[in-house]
């Protein structure tokens, strides 16, 4: 048995065509979402999704503004560029590329982004937002899975869901949003002090990898027919590689390939945010 391909590059390509058409209701109402990007460096995983995002904003008719700052680039000098898009008004929405450079400090420049610009849903207040189950926008690889899924009619209302991996743009908010009452998982978060790792991914009805390590999930950690989203990226000769090794696909039900599984679909749930927020500056709510 081969598990069944989840592609993310069609669903997002997919999802890409539906923001298209509310961008240009948006345009008609004389609203024009513009989406910001501070890259910090010249890690070259960063440099191609910050490429990818604004060929995407281009696709839907999303104006970009990029900022792109050397590897020397000191905490004030990144605060500036955060202040400044603060005040563009042509910036309707930003993120600031992780990871930064060492040295930078991530929080406290995720601390600075406005929360009504925050595109990315990981400044302090939307993260806030979630664990109070607020609105807002929401962290956009977390996003994009919880929709990947729904898109395959992946059951999640009740499911065991084993996510491993507690960073923030992935696991600790992924934990959060599938044990929302709207998803209504059940969520084990394994990290690096798991004792016995592979006890909770073979219990998981969805396995979730989230690790960065190359091939670390292997087929006898996988309950047969369970869902597996490989969402950790390494670089091996230069090319990206999941944290899912190849023997997986012949036990499990469906897989998220990667590339082509996640990353388009991290990318679409951004353009996502920064639509709805344009949508609530046109209805008057900002
Ligand atoms: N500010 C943020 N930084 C980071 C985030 C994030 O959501 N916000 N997530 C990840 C990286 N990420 C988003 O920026 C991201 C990862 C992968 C892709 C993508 O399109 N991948 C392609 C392959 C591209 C390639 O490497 O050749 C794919 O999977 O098919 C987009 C965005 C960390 N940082």
């Amino acid at each position: 048995m081969t598990a069944d391909r989840i592609d993310g590059l069609a669903v997002a390509a997919q999802i890409k065509d539906e923001l298209a058409v509310r961008v240009a209701a948006l345009r008609e109402k004389g609203i024009v979402p513009g989406l910001g990007t501070v890259l910090v460096g010249s890690d070259p995983g960063s440099q191609i999704y910050v490429g990818g995002k604004h060929k995407d904003c281009a696709q839907v008719g999303i104006e970009s503004i990029r900022v792109d700052l050397p590897d020397d680039t000191t905490q004030a000098q990144l605060e500036e560029a955060i202040h400044a898009l603060n005040e563009n008004p042509a910036c309707t929405g930003y993120i600031v590329q992780l990871p930064l450079p060492k040295g930078l400090d991530e929080n406290a420049a995720l601390a600075l982004i406005d929360p009504d610009k925050d595109a990315d849903g990981l400044a302090p207040a939307s993260l806030g937002k979630l664990v109070l189950n607020e609105a807002g926008p929401l962290p956009c690889t977390p996003r994009g899975i919880v929709e990947l899924l729904r898109r395959h009619d992946v059951e999640l209302n009740g499911a065991e869901v084993c996510v491993v991996g507690r960073g923030t743009t992935v696991g600790r908010p992924l934990g959060l949003l599938l044990t929302r009452k709207s998803e209504n998982a059940t969520v084990t978060l394994c990290h690096t002090g798991t004792k016995d790792l592979a006890a909770h991914t073979q219990a998981a009805d969805i396995v979730i990898a989230a690790v960065g390590r190359t091939g670390f999930l292997t087929a006898d950690m996988v309950k047969p027919g369970a869902v597996v989203v490989d969402v950790g990226v390494t670089r091996v000769d230069g090319k990206p590689a999941g944290d899912v090794h190849p023997d997986v696909w012949e036990v499990a039900s469906m897989v998220t390939p990667n590339p082509g599984g996640v990353g388009p679909m991290t990318r679409a749930m951004l353009l996502s945010n920064v639509i709805d927020r344009a949508e609530q500056m046109a209805a008057g709510q900002a």
